[in-house]
């Protein structure tokens, strides 16, 4: 099912209207146990093809509202449906389960029989044997040992005995999730080693895989010997016929289980990269927008492709090598059983490659470490370039940006020519250690052979035997850089993943609802890192609802910062924010922005078609609010013009083609799409002409009286608009007043020279 769905059309109006009605996306579903509130706030939320095909579409779609419902979920429609899969309308257990985690509950399976789940566990979902679930709602108190439950073939709550049939239950619990992880095993063990964890029982196959691989691996020598010491020996070929027939089965079993290690390590790989890639990306998203600023888009990145080096290590060649490790011992037990003394080799061997180990190694692993840095680096400089070529070719510095990229890739050159010196030391190492460990044991079983102690056959099973013991300590060896290097990536994503995420600063959501608009500000300051000067200090002011607020000054007197304050982007370090009663600090960032409309300075577009655009602040908006709020910021006429309309493709390279006008209209209308009672606009009149402007102000002006206004400008047309002005000043406030009496203060600072 796509979550771009349609909501009831709301009464039409061709201006924003403080009076229309509450977006369908903002209500909540399940307000204060008005169970019947939930079919028609659905139904009238969702495409007349998208919920009531999920309910019918399978046992467990239908399943989830009441087991939503009975687990006393309490939110906004909006956050059902983002939870929804966005490209499959037949949900499957799995996808019900996924669902639930979304929305915070986590499921533990237990096989059980129906009548055997205790009262106290309800509500949970009961899977049978046949495939059909029912959800267990709660013990009846009319009808002792009678039990409430939803049954999803029917698609009715029944009352009733349960039987003993055989199945699973599913237990929920709340998880207090930020993303599905437990908040309290957040500080215990690191994110890394929760997504091992996850792993637990796909290791436990591949190391049963890996010891049966082994065992095989051991058994060839083993055969080698039989046909020498046997065959040869003996000079009978009777039984040789047997033993191939016995090794050619071996091998077959090896290269079956080979081919399923591969499979699960596939699937390991592919669930591993999914669960880095969406859980880090998740967790920038949520990050409060003070702490992803801090470093350039082109550092978040390279470091999030350093990311993908974690998944490559624990998946790729190097897993099997240390899957192998463990049997070392095995294989060691197995040379001293038929060579005896010449066991003492590969022992030596493990002893003097540590030593070399600790002595070299940690010098490779730190030119490993730094190709790593140099390549982030250049790509850096690559992304960087790129995002502003533009400006480089006016600059006509191309030249100069040359040469700094040769300096980037020259360094990054030596580099990786240091570490690749450094390989080649280790590599020539370990294969002299290989060749001369082979040579001690061919010496030893030699004389062995010769005094008799040992047969020829041993001799050359132990030959191959030592190969196999040495060749994954070779490799451990060849890889310990990459190790290091994968380990630190561990490390920044650990630390990734402990950043507390908007969701988690907020001791308890407060459902917003009804909400007026009343902005208070209370001797707010505010100062981006430790060490900087105040953008903001002591600003005081109140917006009543439906007031027009003007926030005007000089370039960085803090009127973004102001504002970004109020939309939630921010938290003030002293002072308080409230928006109607509410601490705007005690406010679930999510509810808060969906109560403010926020139009930022720059505008930017995402890849999709214009009404994918407006629908990002309300998925369920109808065709007929795109239009509505299209009109009233004044692009529908533009957007009809177009040859697909609302469904044009915008984004990426396209976006340069639109005017800012239209660029901005777009955004205006974004904002404007959710029923949000306060709308800040940070100069909405930067990148229009004459003509754009005179429309911005008629939309202004439609504004006034309905919606809290804020507005970020310089333009003495939309200051004359206001109710009252707030002149800043090097994060102070300069004048608070009379929007006359504001622009006198600021021609008056021009005046000054400022
Ligand atoms: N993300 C940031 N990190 C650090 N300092 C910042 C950041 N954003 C703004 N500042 C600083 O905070 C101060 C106020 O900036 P702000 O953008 O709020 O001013 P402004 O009045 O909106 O300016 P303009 O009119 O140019 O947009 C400035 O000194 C600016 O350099």
């Amino acid at each position: 099912m796509s979550t771009d769905v349609v909501k009831e059309q709301p009464n039409a109006d061709d201006q924003l209207s403080a009076d229309e009605p509450v977006s369908v996306a903002d209500q909540k579903i399940f307000e204060d146990d008005q169970n019947d509130a939930l079919s028609e706030v659905l139904t009238a939320a969702l495409r007349a093809d998208s919920l009531d095909d999920l309910q019918s579409g399978s046992p467990y779609s239908a399943c989830l509202l009441p087991l939503l419902r009975s687990l006393g979920w309490n939110h906004y429609a909006r956050e059902l449906i983002e939870a929804l899969p966005h490209f499959s309308d037949y949900l499957e257990l799995v996808d019900l389960r996924n669902i639930l985690v979304r929305l915070g509950y986590e499921s533990m399976p237990r096989k059980t029989r129906l009548n055997q789940v205790s009262n106290e566990l309800y509500p949970c979902l009961f899977v049978d044997e046949d495939d059909k679930p029912l959800v267990l709602l709660s013990a009846d108190e009319e009808h002792e040992g009678q039990v409430r439950y939803f049954d999803a073939l029917q698609g009715e709550e029944l009352v009733g005995h349960l039987d003993n049939r055989k199945g699973c239950a599913y237990l929920f619990t709340h998880i207090n999730t930020t993303h599905g992880q437990t908040v309290s095993t957040k500080s215990s063990a690191e994110w890394f080693d929760q997504l091992l964890g996850r792993f637990r029982n796909l290791f436990g196959w591949l190391l049963g895989m890996t010891f049966l691989i082994n065992l095989i691996t051991m058994s060839v020598p083993l055969f080698i010997m039989m046909v020498y010491d046997k065959v040869i020996g003996a000079e009978s070929v009777d039984a040789l016929p047997t033993m191939v027939a016995g090794i050619i089965l071996l091998l077959i079993s090896d290269i079956v289980l080979r081919y399923f290690r591969g499979r699960l390590m596939g699937n390991m790989a592919g669930r591993m990269d999914y669960l880095i890639g969406v859980e880090t990306f998740r967790q920038i998203l949520s990050l409060p927008p003070i702490l992803t600023e801090r470093s350039t888009m082109a550092a978040q990145l390279a470091r999030l492709k350093q990311f993908d080096s974690v998944r490559d290590f624990f998946t790729g060649p190097n897993a099997s090598t240390l899957l192998d490790l463990p049997f070392i011992p095995l294989m060691i037990a197995l040379i001293a059983f038929i060579a005896g003394w010449a066991a003492i080799v590969p022992v030596v061997m493990l002893l003097l490659f540590m030593v070399f180990g600790l002595m070299w190694l940690p010098v490779s692993a730190g030119r490993v470490l730094r190709t790593g840095q140099a390549r982030n680096d250049k790509q850096k400089m690559l992304i960087q370039s790129l995002a502003g070529r533009s400006e480089i070719k006016g600059a006509a510095a191309e030249q100069s940006w040359l040469g700094r990229f040769r300096e980037y890739s020259a360094e990054s050159s030596t580099a990786n020519y240091k570490a690749a010196v450094a390989s080649s030391v280790i590599n020539a190492v370990s294969q002299a250690g290989v060749a001369i460990g082979s040579l001690a044991v061919l010496v030893i079983g030699v004389y062995s052979v010769m005094a008799g102690d040992m047969t020829v056959g041993a001799l050359i099973a132990t030959m191959v035997l030592i190969g196999k013991v040495l060749s994954p300590i070779q490799q451990t060896f060849l890889s310990f850089g990459r190790f290091k290097q994968v380990m630190a990536a561990v490390k920044q994503l650990n630390q990734l993943m402990k950043l507390d995420v908007e969701k988690n600063s907020r001791a308890s959501s407060v459902m917003l609802s009804g909400l007026k608009g009343r902005i208070g500000i209370d001797r707010i300051s505010f100062r981006y890192s430790p060490n900087s000067d105040p953008a903001l200090t002591g600003v005081s002011l109140v917006a009543e609802p439906g007031e027009m607020v003007v926030i005007t000054g000089d370039t960085g007197s803090g009127k973004s910062t102001l504002v970004k304050l109020i939309a939630g982007m921010y938290k003030p370090q002293a002072g308080s924010l409230t928006l109607d009663e509410h601490d705007i600090r005690q406010l679930n960032a999510k509810d808060l922005r969906r109560a403010i409309a926020y139009v930022p300075q720059n505008a930017q577009l995402f890849h999709g078609t214009i009404a994918q655009n407006i629908r990002m602040n309300d998925v369920l908006a109808t065709d007929e609010d795109l239009r509505r709020v299209a009109e009233a910021v004044g692009i529908l006429d533009d957007i009809l013009a177009l040859p697909q309309g609302f469904e044009t493709s915008i984004g990426d390279e396209r976006t340069r083609r639109l005017t800012p006008g239209f660029v901005h209209g777009i955004s205006m209308a974004r904002a404007f799409v959710c029923s949000a009672p306060v709308v800040i606009l940070d100069e909405p009149g930067a990148s229009l002409d004459r003509e754009g402007d005179m429309k911005l102000v008629s939309q202004l002006r439609a504004l006034k009286g309905k919606k809290t206004v804020l507005v970020v400008t310089h333009r003495p047309s939309h200051i004359r608009l206001a109710d009252k002005a707030i002149v800043l000043d090097k994060g102070l406030t300069k004048f608070a007043g009379e929007p006359e009496q504001a622009l006198q203060v600021l021609v008056g600072g021009l005046r000054e020279g400022k």
